[in-house]
């Protein structure tokens, strides 16, 4: 008999996008498009056992078991380096992670550079990197808005359109990393789910490759 697959399913932008792909994959579990609150959804028949978890925590419920498999931007994988096994690129999500600073401003100052961002560790590998001094300022949103009141000289953060960056007259001077959604698996889980979480891969890569070759 086939083993359940438990699924970490990103909140918010990546939710429906990564749902809709699981469920063309065969995975499909029609209760979790219902209008509710609730937070797990299963279709035994499938074997698949789906979790609403908010976008940056997907990494620990992976890592420590409660899921099998998640689905993590490549920010939060660099961001927290957590142990699991790295599968496949969805090619979804798509955007970048980039330094911004204030329009016109090329060349922002010789001294320790101010940098607010919600990815210090990305922030300090890339500055180190660059063996350039750093005061890294720590924010959870509206990352933006720090230049723009002098709280930092550049910031860290996504930019995917752009038109956040347009609108507070910032813009990028330099890219850090290219950043697109990632199947994650837990270490043991893989070990013991094998033939199901990899039957589960190759499903979610079959639709990726169509676009793919279609470019
Ligand atoms: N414009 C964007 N802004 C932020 N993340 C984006 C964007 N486009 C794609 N992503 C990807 O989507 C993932 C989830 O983003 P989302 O904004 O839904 O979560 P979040 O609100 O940042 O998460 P949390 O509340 O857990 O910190 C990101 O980790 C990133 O990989
Ligand atoms: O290039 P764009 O298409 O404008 O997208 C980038 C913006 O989207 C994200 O913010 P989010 O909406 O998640 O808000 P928050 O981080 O400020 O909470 C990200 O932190 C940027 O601010």
């Amino acid at each position: 008999m086939n083993k359940m697959i438990n699924v970490a399913l990103p909140k918010g932008r990546l939710g429906k996008k990564v749902y809709d792909m699981f469920e063309l994959a065969g995975y499909e579990c029609p209760a979790i498009k219902e209008d509710n609150r609730k937070l797990i959804f299963e279709n035994e028949e499938k074997g698949i056992r789906y979790f609403w978890v908010k976008p940056s925590d997907v990494t620990i419920y992976v890592e420590r078991g409660a899921a099998d498999i998640g689905i993590a931007g490549k920010d939060i994988l660099l961001e927290y380096e957590p142990d699991v096994f790295e599968l496949l690129d969805l090619g979804l999500g798509k955007c970048k992670m980039a330094v911004a600073a204030p329009e016109n401003i090329r060349e922002v100052t010789d001294r320790t550079l101010r940098v607010a961002t919600k990815f210090p560790n990305i922030t300090r590998d890339f500055y180190h990197k660059e063996s350039r001094d750093i005061d890294i300022i720590n924010l959870h949103g509206s990352i933006e808005l720090a230049p723009v009141v002098g709280l930092s000289d550049v910031i860290v953060d996504i930019v995917e359109t752009g038109k956040t960056l347009r609108e507070n007259h910032l813009e990028v001077i330099e890219d850090v990393v290219q950043i697109s959604a990632r199947l994650i698996a837990n270490k043991a889980s893989f070990r013991f789910k094998t033939a199901e979480i990899e039957s589960l891969r190759d499903a979610l890569a079959a639709q990726i490759a169509p676009k793919e070759a279609a470019k």
